[in-house]
């Protein structure tokens, strides 16, 4: 199997060079060549096994002939016993034909372990086969920061750098960030928004000096590698509902586009699935190009999700590029126009593609308030912001064919504010997070320059030694 750049102008690599390259040297994102395929026959034998069988039969095809199988399923085994359920993942049923998919059980409480947890081990593993050192840079609006933290602390061939909006994440988010004692981690509080973050990442990325002296590395959803491990729990919760014999349909929290990218691959791979909904909050850009085929930025506002808080919705490149029957030169242009004035239009054809495979709504925070109010006095289940966003759009959709799977991306006692302030609880931390408001912090101010954060970055990575 080996990768191609969504700009076209980037060469091939080998699923270990696309691990290690996260963005593609020509700015583009990594997709495989193709799809591998699953017949129906082979999802049906998928049910009944572990969450960590079927992540080993999903991910395989994507590492084979570069991951020794036993390897593989060591570092699968191993990513997955840091989870606090033993399902991993568990479904559970919220309405006739509805159900919620918790993946939030892992070690920094929300669906970004998942990945991270894996990807961090397969790292290691490629870099210490190469006897290489890697400095990864991330951005987070609040979650992929603190997973990643916790997934790569103290590896000795990574240092890690994540930049964080200052004032923007929720505090128990801050703290994941940084309260962590390992020395190759650090934490910077950037003035600016999850975008200016974003943005400042792949700048590095495209600054080829930078990124060869320091060997850049990244982990967010730019990395192909983490679209990989989370196709892995549509496969698990679509067989458990009775898949391939039962269509789902899944609506899903969306900022950077890389959860709901996910399904659309477990789609492509042969998984059954009616309906993918993309769940915006009310930075609603998403919601907006689906309706109007115009991707158009206009600004971002803080919510009560605020890992949503996002308009550059990076992996919306991946499913430009397909949807353009991987027409490098039409995703070149989209994102020249997007470089340049901030927007840029779908062609017909490819909306078309698009409108075919998602549908999408929004939330208001006003409804995300009523929905996780509603729902913790009718059932006394507790959702979290970024799932009540998806809850409330799921509720919307017209009546599903298929069960409906909403994905849960977050434990509510990330945002006990928000939760408190819509239903009166305030949910609790887990207890090997119960001091975490008490540890000390550890972290920088960066400003929104790149000369200042590369310099930051230069004058701390072991990379370069
Ligand atoms: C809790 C939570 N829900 C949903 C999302 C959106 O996921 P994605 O960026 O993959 O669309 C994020 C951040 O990415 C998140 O942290
Ligand atoms: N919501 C994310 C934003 C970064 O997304 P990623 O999936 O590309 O890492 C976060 O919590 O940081």
């Amino acid at each position: 199997m080996d990768y191609i750049s969504t700009r076209g102008e980037a060469p091939a690599l080998k699923f270990s060079d696309a691990l290690l390259a996260g963005l593609a040297r020509d700015g583009g994102l990594y997709v495989p060549r193709e799809w591998p395929q699953f017949s129906r026959k082979e999802i049906r034998a998928l049910r009944g096994l572990s969450y960590q069988e079927i992540a080993y039969r999903v991910i395989e095809p994507f590492t084979a002939g570069e991951i020794e199988p036993e390897a593989l399923r060591s570092m699968i085994n191993e990513a997955y016993a840091t989870f606090r359920h033993p399902a991993v993942a568990p479904l559970v049923q919220s309405g006739p034909n509805s159900f919620v998919l918790e993946l939030f059980h892992g070690p920094t409480l929300a669906f970004k372990d998942v990945a991270m947890q894996l990807i961090a081990r397969l790292m290691d593993h490629v870099l210490a086969k190469r006897g290489e050192r890697a400095t990864i840079v991330g951005a987070t609006s609040g979650d992929t920061g603190g997973a990643a933290i916790d997934a790569f602390a103290g590896r000795d061939r990574t240092d890690i750098f994540i930049l964080f909006p200052e004032g923007r994440v929720s505090p128990v988010q801050q703290r994941q960030m940084t309260t962590s004692t390992a020395s190759n981690v650090h934490a910077l509080a950037l003035k600016g928004n999850f975008d200016d973050c974003q943005d400042l990442v792949k700048a590095m990325f495209n600054h080829a000096g930078f990124r060869d002296q320091v060997r850049l590395s990244g982990v967010n959803s730019i990395n192909w590698a983490r679209i990989m491990a989370q196709i892995v729990y549509y496969f698990t919760s679509a067989v458990s509902l009775g898949a391939p014999d039962r269509k789902v349909s899944f609506t899903v929290p969306t900022g950077n586009f890389g959860d709901i990218f996910a399904g659309y691959c477990a789609k492509r791979m042969g998984l059954p699935v009616a309906r993918l909904v993309i769940a915006t909050n009310e930075n609603d850009i998403l919601a907006r190009t689906m309706r109007t085929g115009r991707y158009e930025m206009r600004g971002v506002s803080p919510t009560t999700s605020p890992s949503m808080d996002i308009q550059i919705s990076s992996n919306f490149e991946r499913l430009l590029f397909d949807a353009h029957d991987r027409d490098a030169e039409a995703v070149r242009r989209a994102m020249g126009g997007l470089k340049q004035s901030g927007a840029f239009d779908i062609a017909e054809p490819a909306l078309k593609t698009i409108r075919k495979e998602f549908r999408a709504g929004r939330a208001s925070e006003r409804q995300v308030k009523a929905m996780i109010r509603d729902v913790q006095a009718e059932t006394g289940y507790v959702l979290d912001p970024h799932t009540a966003v998806a809850v409330h759009v799921a509720a919307r959709m017209e009546k599903p064919t298929a069960a409906m799977i909403t994905l849960s991306t977050a434990h509510p006692a990330k945002f006990p504010e928000a939760v408190k302030n819509a239903c009166g609880i305030d949910p609790a931390l887990p207890s090997w997070l119960s001091d975490l408001m008490q540890r000390e912090e550890r972290f920088s101010v960066v400003p929104n320059d790149q000369d200042a954060v590369e310099s930051h970055i230069l004058s701390l990575t072991r990379a370069t030694r």
